[in-house]
């Protein structure tokens, strides 16, 4: 039996359109969980509850009127003394509750509230995520759900696939990846260049019951209009010069699969008017084509930008907002989730280790606080390629805050010039350190081996501060 939508009235916060699409995709999705999802109005009345949450007491009867969160889930007459998801609807602010399984703190047993924002901004309703009951001895805490074939991304306290975080930032990502994974609704997923929408996207469509269909990603940001639309919906033979046979674009590509719209704020109103009906009919058309083709893929889209000022400033169509941000992600620049760093540095190390077939290598704690202390305004991006840099250019079995002084400034060069310099600078710096290594530290023996002159070695040795 699937969960329901208790009657909510006349004043139903459900009436605004983009709570209504989130209600429908949290439905779609929370239905057959067995985790306890329910959604409650700012009355905290429940205006949804899957099944798990509304347990043995059973949902009420239809027609009934709206029934409120403590007399569904802890059978008390009168309200909690403070419920914190209150400040939700204050602060808008993600709320992670401390308590026990058996709900000690919240006596609901409530784990997570997320704000449902409505679309004129204001938090709506909340999302509330309880804690797991606690199972009858002998029974397996959670049995399995899924069928056979390329397992789900591994998720562990810290990890969900190929993702890494600690902070809480990242480990409410980790729970709505998982509790959105099984919907098709939308994602849009905002965040600075480098944070890791694309890494997010993929792993939405991994966790996903979609995972073994294809993952395709568009970077529309790099295609001028006409190209975009006859990449993503094809075009049919002689739709324009040069079109000498049909083509399917990439949104017959991913059918059955996820579609990843990178950079989607720059594209151009045009092509928004077409994504629209795309998303609206769930078909496409072939560019010069009239013979409608139903696909079923799920769209996930990305930006760097604020699409919500896009939208105020009438750049971006607000009916396309709406259906591409049923589940909107923010995710944070890394400066404000400094506790991200050290695993990702240590992951980061790891994979360049293994990639330029090195022994693993340790960074020292000094080394550690620094990297942790940084700005990194290019995020985890430009932590990766830091990380890199010092693994190939140094050889030292722990790296310290010396070496990370040779890498350089962690602050990227933008122009190309300086670019190609430094690059050059660096594989000199590497090739002098591997002759070095060849020739167990003989300079002379280094020097007619790069052939070049002893003394020019000794300058570039204190150039390069190599001892
Ligand atoms: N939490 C994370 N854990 C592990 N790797 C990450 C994480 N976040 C980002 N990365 C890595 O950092 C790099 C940049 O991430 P990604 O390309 O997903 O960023 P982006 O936000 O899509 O960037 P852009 O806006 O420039 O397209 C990738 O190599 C990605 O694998």
């Amino acid at each position: 039996m699937a969960g329901s939508h208790a009657p909510t009235g006349p004043l139903s916060p459900f009436a605004d359109p983009i709570l209504a699409a989130r209600l429908e995709a949290l439905r779609q999705l929370a239905d057959g969980l067995t985790d306890r999802v329910a959604v409650m109005d700012r009355e905290l009345n429940v205006v949804y509850a899957n099944d798990a949450a509304w347990g043995k007491s059973g949902k009420p009867p239809a027609g009934t009127k709206p029934a409120k969160c403590y007399e569904s889930f802890v059978q008390k007459k009168d309200p909690c003394g403070t419920c914190p998801a209150e400040s939700v609807f204050a602060t808008g602010e993600v709320l992670t509750v401390s308590c026990n399984t058996s709900g000690d703190g919240t006596a609901c047993g409530m784990h997570q509230a997320f704000p449902l924002v409505s679309s004129g901004g204001d938090v709506g309703s909340i999302l509330v995520l309880f804690h797991k009951r606690p199972e009858p001895l002998g029974i397996p805490a959670s049995l399995p759900q899924h069928q056979p074939g390329a397992s789900r991304p591994e998720r562990t306290a810290s990890r969900l696939g190929d993702l890494v975080g600690a902070s809480p930032a990242m480990n409410q990502l980790f729970e709505m990846i998982r509790l959105v994974a099984d919907s098709s609704a939308t994602v849009l997923i905002q965040g600075e260049s480098g944070t890791g929408k694309e890494l997010v996207a993929r792993t939405i469509h991994q966790t996903s019951y979609r995972r073994e269909k294809p993952f395709v990603v568009v970077d529309c940001g790099a295609l001028p209009e006409t190209l975009l639309e006859s990449e993503l919906f094809g075009h049919v033979k002689g739709a324009f010069t040069g079109a000498a046979g049909a083509k399917p674009g990439l949104f017959e590509e991913a059918d059955g699969g996820t579609i990843f719209l990178d950079e989607i704020a720059d594209t151009s109103p045009t092509f928004q008017a077409k994504l629209l009906r795309v998303l609206q009919e769930g078909e496409i058309k072939r560019v010069g084509g009239t013979q409608p083709i139903k696909i079923d893929v799920r769209v996930v889209s990305a930006t760097n930008k604020d699409l919500t000022d896009l939208v105020k400033a009438k750049a971006f169509r607000q009916d396309l907002y709406y259906r591409l941000a049923v589940l909107p992600v923010h995710l944070p620049p890394l400066r404000e989730r400094r506790a991200d760093i050290p695993l990702l540095v240590e992951k980061f190390v790891g994979d360049s280790c293994q990639r330029h077939r090195q022994e693993l290598r340790r960074v020292s704690e000094e080394a550690m606080c620094a990297l942790t202390a940084a700005p990194w305004p290019g995020n985890v991006r430009e932590l990766q390629h830091y990380i890199e840099r010092a693994v190939v250019t140094t050889t030292h079995q722990e790296l310290t805050c010396a070496d990370l002084v040779a890498v350089g400034s962690h602050v990227e060069a933008t122009d190309l010039r300086t670019v190609g310099r430094y690059a050059a600078r660096q594989a000199e710096r590497v090739r002098i350190l591997q002759a070095l290594q060849q020739t167990s530290g003989n300079r002379v023996k280094a020097a007619r081996l790069l052939k070049i002159s002893r003394a020019s070695l000794y300058n570039k040795l204190h150039e390069f501060d190599i001892r």
